[in-house]
């Protein structure tokens, strides 16, 4: 690097020390931790997006967010110029650009990589970096130390797009790179223009909407997911959305609401009880890519019954099955691939379900970049973790394809069932968010297709019913001491685990059980399902202690 570069990086960096004691890692949700630990890493993190574009010639973006984590966390994470997560060969740069003791050690580290990469530091060319953060109190400071991390690198341009969700900051940075209208109304304009093209599209033998109360009712985990679906609802006439829990209500964020809370707990979240029994109610997580739908049942007692991950992908999969056969009525055109993408934590009962259906179904390790990857193989790729993080990706080809059908079709005319299904698939492809999980572009494609299906959300839910499952954390003194293969089934090391949970699973009828270390928190997690729920909770308990007899004490 010239000195210009040099000192400039020096001066910079000089004024944001890493604290002592802290080794941070990426992970697979990007660097996490309390906010206050956090101004050197965002700093950093700023650099690292700047170098990344530098590299690619393309938008790359930053975003501030701790997603369902306590309000006095926070994070930080890349967007890649296609919109999804940083490539995850630049990651282990990333662990050192965050944990370099110096500001020499750092300059140090980004010659060595700028060099091995092949970076030229001539500043020419695109140099931007998108910035976004959620409603967290720490989120402007910490973007002011996003800020000057880009500037840091000669000729960055660093672009404060101000609060976002993490899904419009990819969605924005994919578009840029695609030379497309990239603006947050332009985010809400295809969105609800898609929208309302699939409303205009739903057969109307059907259109008459059989759902027991036809309003949503959204929990927003008193986070940034709340405010943009208000935004998003002014411009949608076939849709009434009641927001609760939204930023602007003064409630906490993430505390006792939320995607995530409602999925593990399995209970109203604040702001919700009896008098919303038999309504369609949904939660976001705190940046707002994670969905999940829940009823209320009478005389819950706080319970509610959980419409997850697994069933949003299982309601996508069905319409789109649908569309994909009209398509494929003439011989003229060739078949569509469509695969399903899980992880080991679908419940069984949706897998044997979409099998049924006779779809592919894949696996692979937890994480979205996994199930990204995965899902891009195909035609069209559908990947749901159960948390309700997940998309539909449409190959460019396909897209091609359909535009060209669909451009024949006369305007205005409605045409055969068959240019219908290709124009409600050029649609879905336009409002569910193609970089990554997008709770808000999620929602409207459930309740578009539920209005389509002329379905309640009983009827949904009713698809197939959950086999009963638990979930567990064991504390253990190393977790890295757990391996695993088989997009995380089976334990390789330590030898004689996966011996022992396979003989304690024999014992249980429908019975399974895997153990995985965490990548986010310090734990083995443990799951299990069975055919009842005291079976399931017996099964996961008993492998709970099998995984503390093989790897140490701690157990919780
Ligand atoms: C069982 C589970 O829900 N695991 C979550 C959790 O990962 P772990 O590696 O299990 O800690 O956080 C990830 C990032 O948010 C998310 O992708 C994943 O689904
Ligand atoms: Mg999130």
């Amino acid at each position: 690097m010239n000195e210009e570069q040099h000192s400039l990086l020096l001066n910079s960096s000089s004024r944001f020390i890493p604290p002592q004691g802290v080794k941070l890692s990426y992970g697979t949700a990007g660097f996490r931790a309390d906010a206050s630990l956090l101004p050197s890493t965002v700093f950093r993190v700023g650099i690292l997006a700047a170098l990344r574009s530098l590299k690619t010639r393309s938008v790359t973006g930053l975003m501030i967010t701790a997603s369902h984590n306590q309000v006095s966390d926070n994070g930080v994470k890349v967007a890649d110029p296609n919109g999804g997560m940083l490539s995850q060969h630049w990651e282990p740069f990333a662990d050192a650009l965050a944990n370099a003791p110096s500001p020499q050690h750092l300059i140090l580290l980004i010659n060595e990589f700028v060099e091995k990469e092949g970076i030229s530091m001539d500043g020419a060319g695109t140099l931007e970096v998108l910035l976004g953060r959620d409603t967290r109190p720490s989120g402007d400071a910490l973007l002011q130390a996003a800020k000057q991390g880009v500037t840091s690198i000669v000729g960055a341009v660093a672009t404060d797009l101000g609060i976002l969700t993490t899904p419009q900051l990819h969605w924005m940075v994919r578009a840029r790179n695609k030379g497309m209208k990239a603006s947050e109304q332009d985010y809400f304009e295809q969105l609800s223009s898609s929208f309302r093209c699939l409303v205009d599209l739903i057969p109307t033998e059907k259109s008459k909407f059989n759902g027991v109360n036809d309003k949503v009712v959204v929990d927003g985990a008193n986070g940034v997911g709340g405010v943009k679906l208000k935004d998003l609802g002014k411009l949608l006439n076939a849709l009434a959305i009641e927001v609760r829990n939204s930023s602007e209500d003064g409630g906490v964020l993430n505390d006792g609401v939320g995607a995530d809370y409602v999925q593990k707990e399995k209970v109203v979240p604040h702001g919700f009880g009896s008098k919303d029994a038999g309504i369609r109610c949904a939660s976001l997580d705190g940046d707002a890519d994670r969905l999940v739908y829940f009823i209320v049942p009478p005389e819950s007692s706080g319970r509610i019954d959980l419409v997850d991950g697994d069933k949003i992908l299982s309601l996508f999969a069905l319409f789109i099955r649908e569309q994909l056969s009209f398509l494929n009525e003439k011989e003229d055109i060739n078949q569509a691939r469509l695969g399903v993408v899980q992880t080991a934590y679908a419940n069984g009962a949706s897998t044997n379900y979409l099998k049924q259906l006779g779809l592919e179904v894949n696996f692979t390790p937890t994480g979205v970049k996994y199930l990204h990857e995965k899902a891009a193989e195909f035609d069209i790729g559908i990947y749901f973790e159960a948390n309700g993080h997940g998309t539909v990706l449409f190959s460019e080809s396909f897209v091609g394809g359909l535009e060209a059908r669909t451009n024949k079709i006369a305007s205005g005319s409605k045409g055969s069932e068959r240019e219908k299904a290709a124009l409600r698939l050029l649609a879905v492809s336009k409002l569910i968010n193609q970089a990554v999980g997008d709770a808000l572009s999620g929602l409207l494609l459930v309740e578009v297709i539920l209005q389509h299906m002329g379905w309640s959300i009983h009827r949904w839910n009713d698809l197939y019913h959950d086999l009963p499952s638990r979930q567990l954390k064991v504390k253990v003194a190393d977790r890295t001491a757990v391996v695993t293969t088989n997009a995380e089934t089976v334990v390789v090391s330590p030898p004689g685990l996966q011996e022992a949970i396979n003989e304690e699973t024999a014992r249980y009828p429908q019975g399974r059980c895997f153990v995985r270390p965490s990548g986010t928190e310090d734990v083995v997690r443990v799951y299990a399902e069975a055919s009842t729920q005291e079976t399931a909770d017996t099964l996961a308990n008993s492998v709970a202690r099998l995984v503390d007899q093989f790897l140490g004490s701690n157990s919780s």
